[in-house]
C-alpha cells in the first residue's frame, strides 16, 4: 500500500489530538480525509509527512517508516500544507528554481516549466508570489508540491479559500495528477469529495468513524434508510400503519416509509397491489454525503 497510517495517535500536553488511527490510501485514487474543525486532520497530515513524530504509532510511504527513514520519505512525498508558506518577495519561476534546486533536480528549468504549464500559471509566471491571488498562490504551493515528481501527494485544503472557478481548476488539475500517484487531501467541502473522492475516511475528535470506498458509505448508510414511495394522488396511509410502517408525506402524494425490514420494497409493493393503491414510483432514499458526515460526526457528542 502507497500509504500506511498505523494506530497513529498524537497527545499535545493533555490533549488527544488523534487518538488510535489506521486506514490506507492507494495509488491512483484520492482519499478524502474529513473531519469537523479540531477532529485532528492537519495533526495527521503533519505526521504523515514527517513535520511532527507521533505519540504512538507509525506512517509508512512505499513500506518506509516517516520517523525512521525521514529523507527518503520527504522525497517520495508532497505536501501543500493548510497555510501554504511561500517566499512573497520571490517570483514565481524564480520560487520554483529555488524550490528544484532544494531538491538538487537535474534539468530544474525544464521541470519548473513542466509545472507552471501544469497547474496552469503560465500567464503569471513573471509575476512576485505578492501579487498573485490566493487562487494562484495555491497553484505554486501544488507546483512546489509536485515539483520533485513525488509518489504521493499529501493536500491540506486545497481549495479553501478559492472562487468557485477556481475551486473547479484545481480540483481538475488535482484529478488529472493523481491518475498515477496516491492523493490524500483533507477538506470540508462535501461536493469535492462527491466530485474527485473514490475514498473517504472521516476522523471526529481524533477518532476514526469512517474509512469506505465513498460508495460503499453512502450505500451501507443508506441501507436501512427507507424508500420514497409515491402514488397518483395522496392515498390514506393507514395501510401503511396497519402493516407496521410509520410513513412521512414527503410532496404533495409521495410518502418516505423507513425501516431496518430487508424485504422493505417487497412489502410495500404487495401492500399496493393488495389495495389497489395507483403507485408511480418506488425509489430508495439517497442521503447525500453531507447527511452522512453530519450523522457521523454527531454520534460522539456528549
Ligand atoms: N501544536 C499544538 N499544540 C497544542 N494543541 C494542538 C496543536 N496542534 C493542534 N492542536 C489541537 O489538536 C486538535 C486537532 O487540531 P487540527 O489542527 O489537527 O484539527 P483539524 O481537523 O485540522 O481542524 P481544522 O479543520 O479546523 O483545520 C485541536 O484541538 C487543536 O487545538
Amino acid at each position: 500500500m502507497a500509504v500506511s497510517i498505523q494506530h497513529l495517535t498524537k497527545v499535545f500536553g493533555t490533549q488527544r489530538a488523534v487518538s488510535d488511527i489506521s486506514f490506507e490510501a492507494e495509488k491512483g485514487r484520492i482519499t478524502g480525509f474529513l473531519g469537523p474543525n479540531g477532529a485532528g486532520k492537519s495533526t495527521t497530515m503533519k505526521m504523515a509527512t514527517g513535520y511532527i513524530r507521533p505519540t504512538a504509532g507509525q506512517v509508512l510511504i512505499e513500506g518506509l517508516d516517516v520517523t525512521d527513514h525521514p529523507l527518503q520519505t520527504k522525497a517520495l512525498t508532497g505536501y501543500l500544507p493548510e497555510h501554504n508558506p511561500l517566499y512573497l518577495d520571490m517570483y514565481v519561476r524564480e520560487f520554483l528554481r529555488f524550490i528544484a534546486s532544494a531538491y538538487g533536480l537535474k534539468s530544474a528549468g525544464k521541470r519548473v516549466d513542466e509545472m507552471i504549464e501544469l497547474v496552469g500559471l503560465q500567464r503569471e509566471r513573471g509575476k512576485r508570489l505578492s501579487a498573485l491571488s490566493k487562487g494562484y498562490r495555491q497553484r505554486v504551493g501544488l507546483a512546489k508540491a509536485l515539483i520533485h515528481n513525488p509518489k504521493v501527494l499529501i493536500l491540506d485544503e486545497p481549495t479553501s479559500g478559492l472562487d468557485p472557478n477556481q475551486i473547479l481548476e484545481i480540483r481538475q488539475v488535482i484529478k488529472d495528477i493523481s491518475v498515477d500517484k496516491t492523493v490524500i487531501l483533507s477538506t470540508h467541502i462535501m461536493q469535492e469529495v462527491e466530485a474527485i473522492c473514490d475514498h473517504v475516511v472521516i476522523i471526529d475528535r481524533g477518532e476514526l468513524v469512517a474509512n469506505d470506498q465513498l460508495s460503499v458509505l453512502k450505500e451501507g448508510l443508506n441501507h436501512t434508510n427507507g424508500i420514497i414511495i409515491e402514488f397518483e394522488q395522496p392515498v390514506d396511509q393507514s395501510v401503511f400503519i396497519r402493516a407496521g410502517f410509520e410513513p412521512q408525506p414527503f410532496g404533495a402524494s409521495a410518502y418516505l416509509i423507513e425501516s431496518d425490514r430487508s424485504d422493505l420494497r417487497a412489502e410495500l409493493l404487495r401492500l399496493t397491489s393488495e389495495n389497489d393503491l395507483p403507485l408511480v414510483s418506488l425509489t430508495k432514499s439517497q442521503q447525500s454525503l453531507e447527511e452522512i458526515f453530519h450523522r457521523l460526526t454527531q454520534k460522539t457528542e456528549a
